[in-house]
C-alpha cells in the first residue's frame, strides 16, 4: 500500500506539492491527474526518495520512502517521466545491465514486454526512435516483475498503436494484482486503467473518487451528421440532449451518464455519420467541478 500523508515539497512561489493525502490500496491502479506543473513528478520523486519532504510522510508498503528508498526500490518499478538511457549499449545489453544491478538472472520479464510492443531490442539505443526508446524504458521497468509500479506520463511520446499495447500490458499487471500509480495528464488513460482517480492542480488535490463515479458523472460528445437539416432539427426539438453547436445537418450533442437511452433515442433518427470528440482533461474537470484546472 502507498501512504501518503500531508506532504508537501515546498519549491517556493506556491511551486511543489501542498499537504497531500490519500492511499493506494494494494492491488488498486490510482490515476494521478493533472495539467503540466500541477506536481505529478515531484509526489513520484519523493515517493521514490529522490527528493526530501518539506512536511508529511509517505510509505509504500510500510516502508519510508526517504530513509528506506534502497528497500523500495527492489519492489517497486518506476518510468520517469524524462527517460535517459546508455545510448551505445543495445536493448538486449541494457536488459542485461538491469538485471546485473537488480540481481536478477531472468530477462525475461523484460523480453516479453518488448516483444508486446514489438521492439526490436537487438538495435543500438542511439538507433532507436523516441517511441522506441519509451518501450524499452517501459519494458525495463517491468524486468524484475515489481510489486509496485510508480509510472509517470507513461503514455507520452507513444503513437496509437503503442498506447493500445500498453494499456494491455497494464491492465494484465492490474489482473495480476500489482499496485500501480499512474501520473497523467490524459483522462481516457486514467478512465480507461484506473479504479479511482485523484486530481491534482497546484500541488493540491483537489477531487478524489472512484472511476465509475467521474465515468458517470462526466459528459462524452458526438458530433452526429443526420440525412437532413429537418431531421437535425426535430433532434434539436424532441430529444432532450444537449445540443452544444448547430451546422446544417451537424449537431455537436453532449452525453452524460450510460449511453443506452442516447442510443435508443438516436436509433429514432436518421443518423449518416457519428464521431465521438476526445474531451481534454481541462474540459472534463471545467464540466464535472467547474473552474480552470491550469494555473
Ligand atoms: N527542483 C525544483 N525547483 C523548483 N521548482 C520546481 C522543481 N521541480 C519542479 N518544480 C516546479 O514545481 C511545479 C510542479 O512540477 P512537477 O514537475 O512536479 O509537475 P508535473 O505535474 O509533473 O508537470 P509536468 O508534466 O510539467 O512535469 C512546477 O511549477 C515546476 O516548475
Amino acid at each position: 500500500m502507498i501512504r501518503i500523508k500531508n506532504v508537501t515539497k515546498d519549491y517556493g512561489s506556491n511551486k511543489g506539492v501542498f499537504d497531500l493525502s490519500f492511499e493506494v490500496q494494494d492491488q488498486e491502479t490510482f490515476g494521478l491527474l493533472g495539467m503540466e506543473g500541477a506536481g505529478k513528478t515531484t509526489l513520484l520523486q519523493i515517493l521514490m526518495g529522490f527528493s526530501n519532504l518539506s512536511g508529511g510522510r509517505c510509505t509504500i508498503n510500510a516502508k519510508h520512502c526517504w530513509k528506506q528508498s534502497t528497500g523500495i526500490k527492489n519492489f517497486t518499478g518506476y518510468l520517469p517521466q524524462k527517460i535517459t538511457l546508455p545510448e551505445s549499449m543495445t536493448g538486449l545489453q541494457f536488459f542485461r545491465f538491469l538485471a546485473d544491478l537488480r540481481n536478477r538472472k531472468s530477462l525475461e520479464k523484460a523480453i516479453r514486454t518488448a516483444d508486446a510492443f514489438e521492439l526490436d531490442t537487438s538495435k543500438k539505443i542511439r538507433d532507436l526512435n523516441q517511441e522506441e526508446k519509451k518501450k524499452l524504458a517501459i519494458a525495463g521497468v517491468f524486468l524484475h516483475d515489481p510489486e509496485v509500479l510508480l509510472l509517470d506520463e507513461p503514455e507520452s511520446d507513444l503513437g496509437e498503436k503503442a498506447k493500445v499495447q500498453f494499456m494491455n500490458l497494464i491492465l494484465e499487471e492490474k489482473s495480476r494484482g500489482k499496485t500501480i500509480l499512474i501520473a497523467t495528464g490524459s483522462f481516457a488513460t486514467a478512465e480507461r486503467l484506473c479504479d479511482r482517480i485523484g486530481i491534482l492542480r497546484r500541488g493540491m488535490l483537489v477531487n478524489l473518487d472512484d472511476v465509475s463515479v467521474i465515468r458517470e458523472a462526466s459528459r462524452k460528445v458526438f458530433c452526429i451528421g443526420f440525412r437532413s437539416e429537418l431531421e437535425a432539427v426535430r433532434f434539436v426539438r424532441e430529444s432532450g440532449f444537449d445540443v452544444l453547436n448547430k451546422n446544417a445537418t451537424q449537431l455537436t450533442v453532449s452525453v452524460s451518464g450510460e449511453l443506452q437511452n442516447f442510443i435508443k433515442v438516436l436509433s429514432g433518427y436518421k443518423v449518416l455519420t457519428m464521431e465521438s470528440i476526445p474531451q481534454t482533461l481541462e474540459e472534463t474537470f471545467t464540466y464535472l467541478y467547474g473552474g480552470d484546472l491550469s494555473d
